[in-house]
């Protein structure tokens, strides 16, 4: 038994380049999808938010000297590449997926409905939610707390190329720790950066619990949907 019925999953755009310099790597993104029709298969409504830093980041290199708010217009096209490959891999795997974009660009998504996304949600098909919020300045994973609490999601899972909140960025400091569980109070007082501050205060707002877990660990996603002890649970 799954312990949620419907659930928020933030995957890392920049993890689906695998071991690839850029883009997506086909055999990264079947293994995701696989484990996403794992949970699907327990009975539990995914909602996916998926990043587009594999492609372009806002605030990255690429964009030096470009006015922020077109470089972020940028990165939210890219997220929605990600989201139709995603969802397109979901086909050929025997999924239903649909994907709805934050930005009307109606010849290839529809838009962000949200009464649409709930029925398509109900009907057991996964919705990529694409273009993050819609807005600069802002991040995939503020546009996976936001989305998350429209749908009514009971937790964001946010599955990132770490296994955990840690104490410090343990890809820079060797001696941060992991922590099993940390409040939303303190993990925006001690400034962690594995998500930003926008996505934490909308989450802790809303009462909605992130569980941030690792992408590359294999089972992880299903064993976190199963309620088992699995990276790092953000709690109000
Ligand atoms: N306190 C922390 N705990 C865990 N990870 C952290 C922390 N501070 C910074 N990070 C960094 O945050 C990264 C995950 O966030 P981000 O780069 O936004 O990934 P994503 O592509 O999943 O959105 C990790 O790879 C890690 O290097
Ligand atoms: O609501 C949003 C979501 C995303 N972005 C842009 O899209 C890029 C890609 O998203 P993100 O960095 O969150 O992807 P990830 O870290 O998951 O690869 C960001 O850098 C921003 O430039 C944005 O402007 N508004």
């Amino acid at each position: 038994m799954p312990a949620y019925k419907r659930i928020l999953l933030k995957l890392s755009g920049e993890a689906l380049m695998g071991e690839d310099s850029y883009g997506i790597n086909r055999g990264t993104i079947v293994r995701m999808v696989r484990e996403v029709q794992e949970i699907t298969n327990l009975g539990c409504q995914v909602a996916v938010v998926i990043g587009g830093g594999n492609i372009f980041r806002g605030v990255a290199g690429g964009s030096v000297g470009m006015d922020r708010a077109t470089a972020d217009y940028m990165g939210m096209l890219a997220t929605v590449m990600n989201s139709l490959a995603l969802a397109d891999t979901m086909r050929q795997e025997g999924m239903t997926a649909r994907v709805m974009s934050a930005i009307s660009i109606e010849q290839v998504v529809e838009p962000y409905v949200r009464p649409k996304a709930l029925q398509y949600l109900e009907e057991g098909k996964i919705v990529v939610f694409a273009a993050g919020t819609g807005n600069p300045f802002f991040t995939t994973d503020t546009a996976a707390a936001l989305r998350g609490a429209e749908v009514g999601a009971e937790v964001v899972l946010k599955a990132t190329k770490v296994d955990g909140v840690y104490s410090a960025d343990p890809n820079k400091d060797p001696t941060a720790t992991r922590y099993s569980t940390i409040a939303f109070d303190e993990a925006i007082a001690r400034n962690l950066q594995v998500m930003d501050a926008t996505a934490f205060a909308l989450c802790r707002d809303q009462k909605l619990p992130i569980r941030v877990f690792s992408i590359n660990k294999p089972g992880a996603l299903k064993r976190v949907v199963l309620g088992e002890d699995e990276g790092t649970l953000v709690h109000v």
